[in-house]
């Protein structure tokens, strides 16, 4: 479970306040997989990262009870200047894993071949994206933090695989999957928000939030 109680956060853009909550409560359950709409710019970042824990809210109170992941494509974990196998056995000790099993799982999910005992730095952006999914994949969470949809990869192979993965992943996790597109989020969740003024509006299905989105952009 995540819940956000009276949460505020704004960041001072040098000339006034950028409002992204304004005393927010709301709660995410297991289970019930979550989307939020929100148009680009208003703060879907820095939701998830608020999620996460990698951002602080200024006022308010934000408990987490599951295990949850860090927001898909996240490199922050990760070392540039060492390799995919240091990086992913390094991550399996701090998650109390087997260091073979992320190793191997990464490497099968990846198909990054040779590359995968290279330095991450030296890696395309489209490698670097398929093994900071690999990794979140590898770890099994309780919830799963998305921003704007699956990583862009062009590699059928992976696509093909970290779909299988993430569907049978699915079955038992939470996702929370932030966009500013509806076809993102259907299919994957629930129940739908609308973040919008520093508010968030929760509704039953995403039909109703999409209802408020689509009359929001088009007025
Ligand atoms: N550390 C910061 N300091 C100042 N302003 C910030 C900071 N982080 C984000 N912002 C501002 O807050 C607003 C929301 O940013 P955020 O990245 O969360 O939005 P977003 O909805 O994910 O944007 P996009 O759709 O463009 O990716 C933006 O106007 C951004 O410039």
């Amino acid at each position: 479970m995540i819940a956000f109680e009276n949460v505020s956060k704004s960041f001072w853009t040098g000339r006034d306040r950028k409002v992204i909550l304004d005393q927010v409560s709301f709660k995410v359950e297991l289970g019930n997989s979550l989307g939020v709409l929100a148009r680009n710019g208003t703060g879907k970042t820095t939701l998830i990262n608020m999620m996460a824990g990698l951002e602080k809210p200024d006022e308010g109170k934000i408990t987490r009870t599951s295990r949850i992941s860090f927001p898909l494509g996240f490199m922050g974990g990760i070392t540039s200047k060492h390799s995919a196998t240091e990086n992913a056995r390094y991550i399996a000790r701090l998650y109390g894993l087997d260091p073979d099993y992320v190793e191997s799982f990464c490497r099968w999910l990846t198909g990054i071949d040779h590359y995968f005992d290279q330095p991450v730095g030296t890696y395309s952006s489209g490698m670097r994206s398929r093994f900071s999914f690999s990794l979140m994949l590898a770890l099994e969470f309780d919830i799963y933090l998305i921003d704007e949809g699956m990583p862009s990869s062009t590699d059928v192979e992976f696509n093909r695989k970290a779909g299988m993965v993430l569907r049978q992943r699915l079955k038992n996790a939470t996702v929370i999957v932030v966009s500013h597109q509806p076809r993102t989020l259907e299919k994957f969740c629930r129940s739908a928000a609308v973040m919008r003024n520093g508010r968030i509006y929760m509704f039953d299905s995403l039909e109703e939030a999409k209802r408020l989105y689509d009359y929001e952009t088009h007025s």
